[in-house]
């Protein structure tokens, strides 16, 4: 565990970075630096390998002053990684990533297996190990970065706004891919971001800081969510927190109702005693089709060009009730469609069965952490 406790940074102009700073991170999860501008987020991640020396307060590695090993035994066991990936230029893709390895005297040989190794890991072509950074996308000279501070497989990895450079769709994709790193390597992941959506869908915790580095709240995301410490944390958060809070419920609950589906040619059963004015026709296979009538579906009288588009289904054994809700409020009937894992139906479910769900969740998190103060 990395113990930061009342660690103060006060740089030569004056200036307080970081205030009397106290966390623990710990071992084998991601934890997410957030706040605005100037902050400390960088400070903060600095102190940890030392590229800053903090002014007051103790960092500790397992219960040990960080000061009490070499910088460079230090720095060996915590991969870095930056905004733009901080490449160097003129080293081929692979020698980039192969860099701490040869450092650490590995042969040319096993360090660009090494290398070649990691590249797959984070999802890079092997045939982008001859080229130099310019002639790689932004988002593929990040995974490069993610690479590079994995060569040596060091237990820590300070990420300071490593996606930051990229479009959205790039950082949903590395956002995704870091996670299944993290799932396979178990790294203790420091992670400093500005963006708030981005600390709730990585964070195991979250420490969120305000100006003057001084934590404002430190929690899981979903308390956060549920819980803001004071109206500093509530603001940054955002206006929609209610709705982020749904993507840490899951849908599997959602009770659904197979009454008002109906297979393509099928009698029509029990969907035709159903009240929905639509049903959702599927094919024989039970793979979604589109919305009829519920008048035309049940007198068999399905016609293909007048269907309405089922839209986006949810897995509930995968999908949050967020989604579950964003794929209701889409469909053009306010039925949201639920499929297996295979694209099947499985049922649907309309928005106001959903929102009973959401009510049931709120007031049932809410007993949990009433359980929990008590339990404190
Ligand atoms: N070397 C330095 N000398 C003096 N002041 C510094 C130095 N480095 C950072 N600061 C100041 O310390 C404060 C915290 O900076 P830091 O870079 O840690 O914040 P941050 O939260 O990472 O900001 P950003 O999100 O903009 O990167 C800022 O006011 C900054 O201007």
């Amino acid at each position: 565990m990395i113990r930061i406790d009342s660690v103060t940074k006060r740089y030569p102009d004056g200036t307080v970075a970081v205030d009397r700073l106290s966390l623990d991170i710990p071992d084998r999860s991601i934890t997410v630096l957030v706040g605005p501008s100037g902050c400390g987020k960088t400070t903060t991640l600095r102190m940890i390998n030392r590229m800053v020396e903090p002014t007051e307060g103790t960092i500790l590695l397992d219960g040990e002053d960080s000061r009490r090993q070499p910088v460079t035994t230090l720095r060996r066991s915590m991969g870095y990684v930056i905004q733009n990936a901080g490449l160097f230029q003129h080293r081929t893709i692979v020698d980039n990533i192969a860099t701490v390895p040869r450092m650490l005297g590995w042969g040319k040989q096993r360090a660009r297996e090494r290398a070649a190794e990691l590249m797959e890991r984070v999802g890079l072509d092997p045939s982008l190990a001859k080229r130099y950074p310019y002639q790689l996308s932004g988002g593929q000279q990040q995974r490069v970065g993610v690479a590079r501070a994995l060569a040596a497989d060091p237990p820590v990895l300070l990420m300071d706004e490593p996606f930051s450079a990229v479009d959205p769709v790039v950082r949903k994709g590395l956002q995704d891919e870091l996670l299944r790193i993290q799932d396979e390597l178990g790294k203790t992941i420091v992670f400093v971001t500005h963006d708030i959506d981005e600390a709730i869908k990585l964070g195991t915790m979250v420490a969120v800081l305000r100006e003057g580095g001084r934590l404002a709240q430190y929690a899981p995301p979903a308390e956060l969510l549920s819980h803001p410490a004071d109206g500093f944390v509530e603001d940054f958060l955002g206006a929609d927190r209610g709705i982020r809070r749904l993507s840490f419920f899951p849908s599997a609950a959602l009770e659904l109702t197979t009454d008002a589906v109906i297979r393509s040619g099928a009698a029509a059963g029990p969907a035709a005693a159903t009240g929905a004015a639509h049903l959702l026709v599927t094919d024989a296979d039970g793979r979604p089709l589109g919305w009829a009538a519920r008048e035309e579906a049940t007198a068999g009288d399905v016609r293909a060009d007048r269907l309405l588009p089922y839209g986006r289904p949810f897995t509930p054994g995968a999908d949050s009730l967020r989604v579950a809700l964003d794929c209701a409020v889409l469909s053009p009937v306010g039925w949201a469609v639920a499929v297996d894992g295979d694209g099947r139906v499985t049922g649907v479910v309309s928005q106001q069965t959903i929102g009973e769900a959401i009510r049931a969740a709120h007031t049932e998190g809410r007993a949990d952490t009433e359980k929990a103060g008590v339990a404190e």
